[in-house]
């Protein structure tokens, strides 16, 4: 099969999976990340990269956001919010990081496949991505995929992640020409 055909079953998935994301899921986690006063985002492999890249759109926006693991990251306190991507919610590394930040009082928030996960029952906020886990091999229903691993859920976080970024843009009314402003401007 062409590079093309597969690129349109990815965006046939990708269509799948974003159409039922819950939007009170949606605008619970956008009240959190304006609630607090840092907010820290931490995700594993490729699913750390796609937190990255919202990382840096939380910059752009003006609020004060940290990657966990960056030397320049301080401590959580309980008036931040930590957000963990994880499809599968049982990433080690990321599990001991939801404990230590709830033991220090701050919430926890999830975007994954499995809200019934180890870090979702951690978690008091949960955005429900129905993508296929890196583990699962699902040939049926809202899981099912060509892609290998986790590709689908990594893919549909960083979409979830910027319609995120455009509900926060809304609720802060500010423009991309505002947040250009932030850009970057040692590249
Ligand atoms: O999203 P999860 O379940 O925490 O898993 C993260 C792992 O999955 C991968 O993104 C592979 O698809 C790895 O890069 C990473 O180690």
């Amino acid at each position: 099969m062409s590079s093309r055909h597969y690129a349109a079953d990815i965006l046939k998935e990708l269509e799948r999976t974003l159409s039922q994301i819950n939007d009170s899921e949606m605008q619970a986690m956008a009240e959190h990340i304006l609630d607090a006063e840092q907010i820290f985002v931490a995700g594993a492999g490729r699913s750390g990269l796609m937190g990255k890249a919202f990382a840096m759109r939380l910059m752009q926006m003006g609020l004060r956001v940290y990657v966990v693991g960056e030397t320049v990251t301080p401590g959580i306190s309980p008036r931040d919010f930590l957000l963990l991507c994880s499809g599968s919610g049982e990433t080690g590394s990321l599990a001991a990081m939801a404990q230590k930040a709830s033991k220090a009082g701050a919430p926890v928030g999830l975007i994954t496949i499995k809200p019934e996960s180890t870090i979702g029952q951690l978690a008091s906020t949960v955005v429900r991505l129905p993508a296929s886990a890196k583990e699962d091999t699902a040939t049926s229903g809202a899981a099912v995929t060509i892609q290998p691993m986790g590709s689908l859920f990594e893919q549909g976080l960083l979409l979830a992640m910027d319609a995120l970024v455009l509900t926060l843009m809304e609720k802060k009314e500010m423009t991309g020409a505002d947040m250009f402003g932030r850009h970057a401007n040692l590249e």
